[in-house]
């Protein structure tokens, strides 16, 4: 494959200091990846600092898991955009199924928050993806246009990155079917060019869910699949390094 590729790491909630060998052994294999193969880690807020220490000098990317849509305030426990640029951050993951599940994160907050982010110099990785019960009302196609629509900000393209993760995929060790993430990228892209025209070309559409060494360069293969988010399989480096590998 010679595409541009993002192969990004979600730690979620997971990861102690110990973790940061892991760190240091993925910025190993980030510096020996192709230049067209971009790798990032985004751990929890409590380890990037050490994280950015420990990958000085490397081209390990590091991003928070998300932001909050104000640049600064009262705001107990929440972290904003222009605090992770501070740090070093590269990129932002925002509107996560987990988020927007857990904290009920709506496609209006999710485009304010692609915005602050952007607006800190950041990336954006705006994550969407269906249900079990959409896909099964074969309604995926339409509710992830609309999240799409929703969740994009009317900043700058170039700082925008999709990941599709279809939420049934998610830490269950069950994946679409090739065919079904090309349809699904290919309509991702679609509304992409609509909304910013030749720009929408460039973005990067990650796919995310159970992706793993065993099926990343099946997934990687799909045409309009630009990288993955990867969550369990990012936190040990003996498990990421051949999913980067294998992009
Ligand atoms: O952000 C990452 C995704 O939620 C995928 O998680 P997973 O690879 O553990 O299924």
């Amino acid at each position: 494959m010679e595409k541009p590729m993002l192969v990004a790491g979600n730690w979620k909630m997971n990861g102690l200091k110990a973790a940061l060998v892991e760190v240091e052994a993925i910025a190993r294999a980030a510096d020996s990846a192709p230049s067209r193969v971009e790798v990032a880690i985004a751990p929890p807020f409590t380890l990037l600092a050490l994280a950015r220490g420990a990958a000085a000098g490397t081209r390990l990317q590091l991003g928070g898991q998300d932001c909050h849509a104000n640049p600064s305030g009262a705001h107990t426990g929440c972290i904003a955009a222009p605090m992770l640029a501070d740090l070093g951050c590269d990129f932002v993951i925002v509107g996560h199924s987990e988020r927007r599940t857990d904290n009920g994160e709506t496609d209006a907050v999710v485009k304010l928050k692609a915005t602050a982010a952007i607006v800190a110099g950041l990336r954006a990785i705006i994550c969407v993806g269906e249900t079990e019960a959409e896909r099964d009302a074969a309604r995926h196609l339409d509710v992830v246009a609309a999240q799409i629509d929703g969740s994009l900000p009317d900043a700058d393209p170039a700082s925008v990155v999709i990941a599709y993760e279809p939420v049934w995929a998610i830490g269950t060790g069950r994946t679409p079917l090739a065919g079904d993430v090309d349809e699904m990228h290919n309509a991702i892209r679609a509304r992409l060019v609509a909304r910013y025209g030749e720009d929408g070309r460039r973005i990067l559409i990650l796919y995310g869910g159970s992706v793993k060494p065993s099926n990343a360069a099946e997934l990687f293969a799909v045409p309009e699949v630009g990288g993955a988010l990867v969550g369990g399989a990012s936190l040990k480096a003996a498990d990421f390094l051949p999913i980067i590998a294998a992009a």
